[in-house]
C-alpha cells in the first residue's frame, strides 16, 4: 500500500504524485493542516482550501475510499500514519518554497528512521528549477530568454486519476491508532483560528476550476492578448487560486490551450493563445527565481549600492490599504481586493507602482497586505510582482518608469466602469472628469463627490521624489 500526501495538489486528476503512487498498488490519501503553514495563511485562502478539500474528500468517498485529515506537524504525522498503514512508500509532489523545502527534508529523515520509503515528483510546474538554464548552466534572470526555451520544451500530457484506492474501513482503523488524525468532517475555519471570510471569493475546487478553464478557452483566450489589460473585459482565466492550490493540473490547463490553438481562426488568435501560455511560463520563471534566491521573500533581488530610503508614512499606507487615496483607479483596485480577495493584473501593477513610487513606501508593506487579502497569494508570483513594480526584482520595471495613475485609468478603464463598480462615491461623475480628478479644484471635487477622499499626494511631485530616492540609492551624482 502507498500513502499519497496531498499538499498544494488538492485534486485527483492530472496529479503526478498520486498517479505515480497508484501505479504500484492501492493508495491511501492524506492531507495535513501544517501549523507552520497556517501561521502564514489568511481567511480567503483557508476558506478556499477547506472547500476544495471538501470536494476532494467527496470524490474519494464516491470511489469507496476517504481522505485522511490531520492537524499538526507533518514530521510526526506522516511517519506515524505510514507506520499505522504499514505503507511501503509515501509519495508527494515537490513544493519549491523555502518553508516547504525545510519541512520536506525533515519528513524524509523521519521516514528513514521508521524505514518507510519515500518518493517526490515534480507536478506543479512543467519544468522544475534547474531544468531551464543559460548555456553556462545558471538560472535565468531575464524572462524573455527563459520563455524562448520554455515554449520549445516538450510538455507531458495529463496524468490519469488513480484507479486503486484503499478502502474507507482500513483508513478508519488508522484513525484509531494515530492522534490528531481524522476522517470525518473537515475542521471549520473557526477551529483553525481564522475569522469567517468577508470577501466574496470564487468557488473553490476542481469542478469550478474546470468550468473556468473551459469557458475561458471557448472564447476569451482568442482575445487575451488584446483584452487582458482591461479590467472590465473579463478577458483573463481567473485560474490563479486554482493553480496556487493545485485544484487543477498544469498539464490539463496547457492541453486545453493547445486544443484552443488548433481552433484558432487567424494568426492573431493563435498568438493570443501563446500570450496566455507565456503567462503560465511567468509563473514558472518566478518559481525558479524564488527557488534559487529564497532571500527575495524579505530582501531586494537587485542590490542598490546605497540602499533605498523608503518613506513609509503610516497614514498614507492606511489610506492605500483602505482604497481611500483619492486616486480612483488605485482605490478601485484596493477595494476589489478587499471585496473579492482578487485584483485584476493591470490594476495590481498600478496599485503596486502607486505604493512604491507615489507613496515611496517599501514594497514589503504592500506584499504583506496582498498576502493577507489575496486568495491567490503565491509567494513566488506575489513577490515577483511586487519586486517588478518596485524596480528591485529580477527583470523588473526600470526605476524611472513610474505609472501615472490617471493616464493608466484613462487608458485601461476609459468609461470609468471598473472604477464606478468599486468606488460608488464616483457613480454620478462622468468618466472624463474621473480621469482628471486630481486637476479639479478642491471645491469642485467636493461638489461632485462629497464622500470621496481628496488625493492624498500630488503625483507629479511624488514622481520627482521617487526619481531622487532611486538615484540616491544607486549612488548617482
Ligand atoms: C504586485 C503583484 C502581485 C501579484 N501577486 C500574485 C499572486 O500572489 N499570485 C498569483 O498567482 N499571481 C500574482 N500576480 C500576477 C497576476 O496579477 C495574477 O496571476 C493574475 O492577475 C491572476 O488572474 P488570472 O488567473 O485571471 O490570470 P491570467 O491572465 O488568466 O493568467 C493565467 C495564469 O498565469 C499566471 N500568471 C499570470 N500573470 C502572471 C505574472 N505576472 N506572474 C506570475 N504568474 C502569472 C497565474 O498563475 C495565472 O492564473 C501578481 C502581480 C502583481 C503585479
Amino acid at each position: 500500500m502507498q500513502l499519497h500526501w496531498h499538499r498544494r495538489d488538492i485534486r485527483a486528476a492530472d496529479n503526478h504524485g498520486l498517479s505515480k503512487a497508484a501505479a504500484d498498488g492501492p493508495v491511501a490519501p492524506i492531507f495535513v493542516f501544517d501549523t507552520d503553514v497556517l501561521a502564514h495563511a489568511s481567511p480567503p485562502r483557508v476558506r478556499y482550501l477547506l472547500d476544495a478539500l471538501d470536494e476532494l474528500q467527496s470524490w474519494y468517498r464516491t470511489q469507496g475510499s476517504d481522505l485522511l485529515v490531520a492537524t499538526g506537524d507533518p514530521r510526526e504525522t506522516i511517519p506515524a500514519v505510514a507506520e499505522a498503514l504499514d505503507a511501503e512508500r509515501v509519495v508527494w509532489n515537490v513544493d519549491y518554497s523555502g518553508l516547504a523545502k525545510e519541512r520536506d527534508a525533515a519528513v524524509r529523515l523521519a521516514l528513514d528512521e521508521v524505514d518507510v520509503e519515500r518518493e517526490t515528483v515534480h507536478d506543479a510546474i512543467f519544468h522544475e528549477p534547474g531544468s531551464i538554464t543559460t548555456n553556462a548552466g545558471d538560472p535565468y534572470s531575464v524572462y524573455t530568454y527563459f520563455w524562448k526555451k520554455w515554449r520549445k520544451r516538450e510538455k507531458p500530457s495529463p496524468y490519469p486519476e488513480p484507479s486503486e484506492l484503499v478502502g474507507a474501513e482500513t483508513l478508519e482503523s488508522v484513525v484509531k491508532q494515530v492522534d490528531d488524525v481524522g476522517i470525518g468532517s473537515l475542521p471549520t475555519i473557526d477551529s483553525l483560528g481564522f475569522e469567517e471570510l468577508s470577501a466574496d471569493i470564487l468557488t473553490a475546487g476542481t469542478d469550478a476550476a474546470r468550468e473556468r478553464l473551459e469557458s475561458f478557452c471557448e472564447d476569451a483566450i482568442f482575445r487575451y492578448a488584446e483584452d487582458r489589460d482591461y479590467p472590465t473585459r473579463n478577458a483573463t482565466s481567473h485560474l490563479s487560486t486554482d493553480l496556487k492550490f493545485g485544484t487543477i493540473g498544469i498539464r490539463e490547463v496547457y492541453e486545453a490551450t493547445e486544443a484552443a490553438a488548433e481552433r484558432a481562426e487567424s494568426e492573431a488568435e493563435a498568438e493570443s493563445v501563446e500570450e496566455f501560455q507565456s503567462q503560465l511560463a511567468w509563473r514558472e520563471f518566478y518559481t525558479h527565481v524564488l527557488y534559487f534566491n529564497p532571500s527575495v521573500v524579505t530582501e531586494n533581488f537587485k542590490e542598490y549600492e546605497q540602499g533605498i530610503q523608503w518613506r513609509d508614512d503610516e497614514e498614507e499606507l492606511d489610506a492605500w490599504k483602505a482604497g481611500e487615496t483619492g486616486y480612483p483607479i488605485v482605490d478601485a483596485g484596493m477595494r476589489q481586493l478587499l471585496a473579492e480577495g482578487y485584483m485584476h493584473n493591470r490594476v495590481r501593477m498600478i496599485v503596486a507602482s502607486f505604493l512604491t513610487k507615489d507613496l515611496l513606501c517599501d514594497w514589503r508593506e504592500g506584499y504583506a497586505h496582498f498576502r493577507e487579502y489575496l486568495s491567490d497569494h503565491d509567494t513566488a508570483n506575489d513577490n515577483g510582482g511586487w519586486q517588478w513594480a518596485a524596480s528591485t526584482g529580477t527583470d523588473a520595471q526600470p526605476y524611472f518608469r513610474i505609472f501615472n495613475p490617471m493616464t493608466q485609468g484613462e487608458r485601461y478603464d476609459p468609461d470609468g466602469e471598473y472604477i464606478k463598480q468599486y468606488v460608488p462615491e464616483l457613480e454620478a461623475v462622468t468618466s472624463n472628469t474621473i480621469h482628471e480628478w486630481h486637476e479639479l479644484s478642491e471645491l469642485e471635487r467636493e461638489r461632485l463627490a462629497p464622500e470621496y477622499p481628496e488625493p492624498i499626494v500630488d503625483h507629479s511631485e511624488r514622481r520627482e521624489m521617487a526619481l531622487e530616492m532611486f538615484e540616491n540609492a544607486r549612488g548617482d551624482d
